[in-house]
């Protein structure tokens, strides 16, 4: 078949190709694109299972293929976004099997697909004849005539094809959308349970509807002035980012090598998970290294993972520190553990902004019985950086309700933050009451020797030659968190690689200069201490003390803001900092200097020039 013609998609059986090229000799036989669409669609129910076939891939009708271009209905805009994020790389490199031209997959809103694709449960549907079919009204009993015309509205608006350009998926909704992992041992919704109820409006439940629409247009202005979906959903930037030598033969631990080669493409995913990936399969128990800092977290993500069904060791298990630190790690180690030990379990792991973003696109959809049902329908819920969440008070509502669903349930949950839930400011009383009700794991930064083993092993994963020293010389000046750490020992490796020379430590030295440039720079909150101490012409001893005279309790408010503000070091951190004061005494404190400078210019002053004496 030569994908450079034009290749009409036939009717039902009997009928002629009837392409709109007006060119019947260059037309492929209709039969021969019948039977690729059926190969197609028998592969993806043999990879992704029964279930995840009948939710969300035997609704896709095949509406034309011409000339390297296929196209495919959906029948709502929800589920043609899931399929675009989870499943459309995988369709289309189907499609390239068959049919080797092909250059785009193009996935269109196409209501009369939902009656056609159960019309056709267990077999494609058929479109007829020509491309694009004219667009219907689905036909839904019980709905309003003005609800129908909206549906027909909304239809043809959504109707510009989301495109999956060859080679290229960008950041759409795929890498905020969650992972499913396994089947659900509860079936997901279907598109008429679920997407076809859903889109009425009437059966939206009236507390998601008008709270969340209300609060989904700022909290979608938040996430586009942030700019991106979390890297918590992809893959951890140090390690997958550029140069990676050895990254097929470090898979997780114990499992069948064929099973993610055989599924979509991205990292971490196996024909069995519904949808596309983004489990990082380094991200191992076998691959995390534990010292000290992370002992506890690591022991509480084990038990997690290895808690028979039905057992839940704590819940939820909250694991919070700094940047880099191994939270996600932990997070898609607990992932692949129960994948491994039971690939029945239904498991979600996704960033807090991806949950933001799915409610809101489920509220704005009208889909929200189809979002609630889905993650309230999971064995174990994980959620990365919580702290997205904080000040979203509809999400933080709907992800209250899932939890306390889920927990009903027995139902592990697994929770990552940025700092306890006890400092997790934006955070309504009664959410972080219930984060702190599990186990509390605190992962703290790393030490020198644990550095040191993970260089150590990761050099060994990469099979590259670091001597010794440069990997101590690393341990030493690059210590703010596992993942730069990282990066710096990709940086030297490929550089050796690219130059064809062994890695020596002038080379590292070298090619590092900004990283090393930059850590030398970096601000420690015993400097901070020490500037402030001489600048209001105290004892440094006194940022310790208790005492509360304005003349010593002023300047230490002060350097705890400027903690606050000049390092990454959580509230529990600096309050430890500064005489094993609570983390409330430090919020306190860095609330009233917010307050000062704003009446008082000479204090503000003293912070602009402590602030520029420092960063220089
Ligand atoms: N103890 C460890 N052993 C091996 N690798 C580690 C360890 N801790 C962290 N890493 C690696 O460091 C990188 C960053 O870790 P991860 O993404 O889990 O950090 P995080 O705590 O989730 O950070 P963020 O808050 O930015 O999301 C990852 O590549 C991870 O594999």
């Amino acid at each position: 078949m030569n994908g450079d013609r034009r290749v009409a998609v036939e009717g039902g059986a009997g009928d002629g190709g009837r392409g709109d090229s007006g060119q019947p000799a260059e037309r492929a036989p209709s039969d021969a694109v019948h039977a690729a669409w059926q190969r197609v669609r028998s592969r993806l129910r043999r990879e992704y299972g029964e279930e995840a076939f009948a939710s969300w891939l035997s609704p896709m009708v095949l509406l034309s293929a011409e000339a390297g271009e296929i196209e495919i209905g959906l029948p709502s805009r929800f589920m043609r976004d899931w399929v675009i994020s989870h499943y459309s790389e995988r369709v289309k490199a189907l499609w390239q099997v068959e049919w080797p031209a092909t250059r785009t997959l193009s996935l269109r809103v196409q209501p009369l697909a939902t009656a056609m694709g159960r019309e056709s449960a267990g077999g494609p549907a058929r479109p007829q004849a020509g491309s694009v079919r004219p667009l219907r009204a689905p036909a839904t009993s019980g709905r309003t005539a003005t609800g129908r015309a909206a549906a027909v509205r909304s239809a043809a608006a959504d109707n510009a094809a989301a495109t999956v350009a060859a080679g290229a998926t960008g950041r759409t909704l795929g890498q905020v959308a969650p992972m499913v992992m396994a089947m659900a041992r509860k079936p997901v919704p279907t598109a008429s349970a679920g997407f076809g109820a859903g889109r009425g409006g009437n059966d939206v439940p009236r507390s998601a509807t008008p709270a969340g629409q209300e609060v989904a247009g700022q909290e979608v202005a938040g996430r586009d002035s942030t700019g991106h979906d979390a890297a918590g959903d992809g893959m951890a930037p140090g390690w997958s980012s550029g140069w990676s030598p050895s990254r097929g033969s470090d898979r997780p631990e114990g499992r069948d090598p064929s099973a993610a080669s055989r599924g979509p493409s991205a990292a971490g995913t196996w024909p069995g998970m519904v949808g596309g990936g983004a489990l990082d399969q380094r991200n191992t128990f076998d691959s995390f290294i534990v010292g000290r800092s992370n002992e506890l977290a690591h022991a509480a993500a084990r038990r997690v993972a290895e808690a028979a069904w039905g057992k839940v060791p704590f819940n939820p298990l909250f694991l919070y520190g700094g940047v880099g630190l191994g939270k996600t790690h932990l997070m898609h180690a607990i992932a692949w553990h129960i994948r491994l030990r039971d690939p029945s379990r239904k498991v979600i792991y996704l960033s807090a902004e991806s949950f933001m973003y799915q409610f809101i696109t489920a509220v704005r959809y009208k889909d929200t019985m189809a979002f609630k049902q889905q993650f309230r329908s999971v064995d174990v819920l994980m959620i990365d950086d919580i702290q997205f969440i904080a000040g979203k008070d509809s999400t933080q509502e709907e992800f209250f309700h899932t939890f306390n669903a889920l927990c009903d349930q027995n139902r592990q949950i697994v929770i990552s933050g940025d700092r306890s839930p006890a400092d997790l400011e934006g955070m309504e009383e009664r959410m972080r009451s219930r984060l702190g009700w599990g186990l509390v794991a605190d992962i703290h930064p790393t030490d020198y020797e644990l550095r040191l083993s993970i260089l150590q092993s990761k050099v060994e994963q990469l099979e590259i030659d670091v001597p010794r020293h440069v990997l101590e010389f690393l341990a030493h000046r690059i210590t703010a968190n596992v993942r730069e750490l990282e990066g710096a020992l990709n940086r030297v490796a490929a550089f050796a690689s690219l130059v064809g020379r062994p890695v020596e430590m002038d080379m590292a030295q070298e090619v590092l200069r900004d990283l090393l440039r930059a850590s030398d720079r970096r601000i420690t909150i015993e400097e901070i201490q020490k500037r402030v101490a001489e600048h209001y012409n105290i004892k440094q001893s006194e940022m310790h003390s208790a005492r509360r005279a304005i003349a010593v309790a002023r300047p230490r408010q002060i350097a705890m803001y400027l903690a606050k503000h000049l390092t990454t070091r959580s509230l529990p951190e600096i309050g430890r900092k500064f005489g094993n004061r609570d983390h409330t005494t430090v919020m306190h404190a860095v609330k009233r200097i917010e307050e000062l400078q704003g009446r008082d210019p000479d204090l503000a002053e003293d912070i602009v020039l402590l602030k520029r004496t420092l960063e220089s």
